[in-house]
């Protein structure tokens, strides 16, 4: 089995070397096919896309247009049809275990307390247990739930919870979040909460996040680019490298005229209609 990077080149504190100052990803000509029926389907064609170390990237665009797909090449859980993916320079060939990925769903083990929960990868890859402990009470620490370690996934609210999965995402330090749409179940508030907190951390570590949403605003208040897909096949429509200054408050940003520019002319490029067709 691979070993999961403990301590990742990109983590807290730490500077890139010249090796890693190329694209955290890049993506070129991807193509993934699926089985449908009795024929195959294209659900995501010739993706090229680079992403750099350390940026903010939101995947936008209608059910069906094979965001999920892409989050699951780059954490090499899925292999192109065609063309390639390349991570830190590497072409990927099997699970990434440079990324953390951070799923709609919690999917935290209900026998095991928060602490157990998030050290499973450390534990896993049999990381000496004060070691481990140290690590996991940093990033318990670090998403603001330090006092709950001993608690269960039940007795924790839906906000703690999707600190917890973060937690788990962070802990053995990757240099890329993958986030497939992980503020979508939340009410207006706490999703607010945890895309403030979710700033906050990438702020001090800068690892580079690829953020699934639905949510055109949320995609203009976090991201540095916002990557727009589009179906029927699925595949890449536009890039937008987000002009809007950091800190980013949104209520402000709205009365902006720059903001509103570039909220409707992404809102045009997404495609309305319903769910995509499995077509070949
Ligand atoms: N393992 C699979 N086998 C067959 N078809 C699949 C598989 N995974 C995804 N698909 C199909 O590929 C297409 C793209 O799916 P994907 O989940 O990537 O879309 P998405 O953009 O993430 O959608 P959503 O926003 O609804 O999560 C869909 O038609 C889906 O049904």
């Amino acid at each position: 089995m691979s070993k999961i990077p403990l301590t990742g080149t990109a983590g807290p504190g730490k500077t890139a070397t010249s090796a890693e100052k190329g694209p955290e990803f890049s993506f070129q000509k991807v193509s993934r096919k699926f089985r449908s029926g009795d024929g195959e389907f294209t659900a995501l064609e010739s993706v090229d896309l680079d992403i750099e170390s350390g940026s903010f990237v939101c995947f936008i665009g209608p059910s069906g247009c094979g965001k999920t797909t892409l989050l699951n090449m780059s954490a090499g859980l899925l292999a192109p049809s065609e063309g390639a993916v390349y991570f830190r320079g590497k072409r990927l060939n099997g699970v990434n275990t440079g990324v953390g990925f951070i799923t709609q769903h919690d999917n935290l083990l209900p026998w095991r307390t928060l602490e157990k929960n998030v050290g499973i990868a450390l534990e896993i890859e049999k990381v000496p247990r004060k070691e481990r402990r140290q690590r996991v009470a940093e990033v318990i620490e670090l998403v603001g739930l330090k006092g709950f370690a001993q608690r269960y996934p039940s007795q924790l609210s839906g906000g703690m919870q999707k600190r917890a999965s973060l937690a788990r995402g962070l802990v053995y330090n990757p240099s890329t979040l993958l986030m497939d749409e992980p503020f979508g179940a939340l009410d207006a508030q706490l999703r607010f909460t945890m895309q403030k907190e979710l700033l906050r951390i990438w702020e001090r570590d800068r690892k580079t996040i690829i953020f699934v949403t639905h949510d055109l605003d949320e995609a203009l208040l976090l991201a540095d680019k916002v990557v727009v897909f589009g179906t029927r096949p699925g595949r890449v429509v536009h890039v937008e490298d987000v002009p809007l200054e950091r800190p980013r408050d949104l209520a402000e940003l709205r009365l902006s005229p720059v903001y509103g520019e570039l909220w409707e002319r992404l809102w045009k490029l997404l495609d309305h209609s319903s769910p995509a067709k499995e077509t070949s």
